[in-house]
Parts: structure tokens; C-alpha cells; sequence
């Protein structure tokens, strides 16, 4: 199958993990194409995509929403995969979800959801970002756990490896 792997990622995090679930998903015999969501025309020539984001200030980052809005049919009309990047420390805060990722979720039909701790480097924060991140008492670190992205990979790669169901 052909697959988009596309991540919106303000600071590369959430790229490096879209990156680890398209090696997987390639690996298993996929043809991957990784495409950052403003560089997303249409999702036509793909057969089933996966949609990556961080989360800022409680909400999906704007070109993966942008994206959701130009092409919520066509992502509706093939299978789709959504994980998000966000809490960090440990346990991972916020606890609290995105207030948007249902919303995302439902309008593209997607076929699972994931959620990754994130990373969080303050040095490469702008002051505005710097203040938010205080609000919030986001810890600094790398929480990322690649094995359990590798994990969700694999499922999303078997998934469409299956045949699908026939129409009788
Ligand atoms: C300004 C700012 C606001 C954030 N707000 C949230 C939030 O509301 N919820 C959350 O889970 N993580 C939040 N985070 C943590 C980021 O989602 C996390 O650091 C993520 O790994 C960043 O991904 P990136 O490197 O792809 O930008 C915030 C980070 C920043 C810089």
C-alpha cells in the first residue's frame, strides 16, 4: 500500500517519531512517503495515511488541523491513524487530552488513535512559548519511548496489511 506519513512538529519531536512509524510501516513492505502537512495538496494518490501531531497549549498543532480541513473527505475515505505528542515528565502531564483530537478523530474516521510522551527542550523555546510552558509546569526532557511507537507501528502496518473485508 501507499502510505503518508505526514507529522506537524514545531521543534522536530514529533517529526522524529512520525519518522520512527514510517520506517516501521516501510519496513513491513509499505511504500512510505513522508510529507509535512502544509506540503499536502491532496491525499488522493495515497491508500491510507497517517496523521501525526504535537499539541500546544491544549490543541492539535494548526497545519495538522489545516490539513483535517482541506481534505477531511478524501481522508475520510481511506483508512487513517492519528497519534499525538505531547506530556512530558513522569508520570507524562497533562494528563488531559487535546480539547480537539476527538473532533480530528471523528471527522477523518480514524481507525486508531495513539498518544506518545513527548520532548521538551527549553533552549530552543521562544519567549512567548518559554511563559506557556511555565503555565503549564512542563517538565524539560525527552520522554519519547520509541519502542512503544515501534509497537503501534507494527499494529498500523499489519492493519493495512490485511486483506480487505470482501462485499457480498
Ligand atoms: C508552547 C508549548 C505548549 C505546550 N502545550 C502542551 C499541551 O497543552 N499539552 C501537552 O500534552 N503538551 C504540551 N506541550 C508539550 C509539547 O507538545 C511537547 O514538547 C512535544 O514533544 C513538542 O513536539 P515538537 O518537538 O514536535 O514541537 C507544549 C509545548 C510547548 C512548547
Amino acid at each position: 500500500m501507499r502510505v503518508l506519513v505526514t507529522t506537524a512538529s514545531r521543534h522536530g519531536g514529533t517529526r522524529e517519531i512520525g519518522d520512527a512509524v514510517a520506517e516501521v510501516v516501510a519496513a513491513a513492505g509499505h511504500d512510505v512517503a513522508r510529507v509535512d502537512p502544509d506540503d499536502v495538496e491532496h491525499v488522493d494518490g495515497y491508500d491510507a495515511v497517517v496523521l501525526g501531531s504535537a499539541v500546544y497549549a491544549g490543541r492539535l498543532a494548526v497545519a495538522l488541523r489545516d490539513l483535517v480541513d482541506r481534505q477531511t473527505e478524501q481522508l475520510a475515505a481511506r483508512p487513517v491513524y492519528l497519534f499525538w505528542s505531547g506530556p512530558v515528565g513522569v508520570p507524562p502531564l497533562p494528563a488531559s487530552e487535546p480539547d480537539d483530537v476527538r473532533t480530528v478523530a471523528e471527522r477523518v474516521g480514524a481507525r486508531d488513535v495513539a498518544v506518545f510522551s513527548g520532548r521538551l527542550r527549553r533552549e530552543e523555546l521562544g519567549l512567548a512559548e518559554r511563559a506557556l510552558v511555565a503555565m503549564i509546569h512542563a517538565e524539560e526532557g525527552d520522554f519519547r519511548d520509541f519502542e512503544e511507537v515501534e509497537e503501534w507501528a507494527g499494529r498500523v502496518a499489519r492493519d493495512l496489511s490485511r486483506p480487505a473485508p470482501s462485499r457480498t
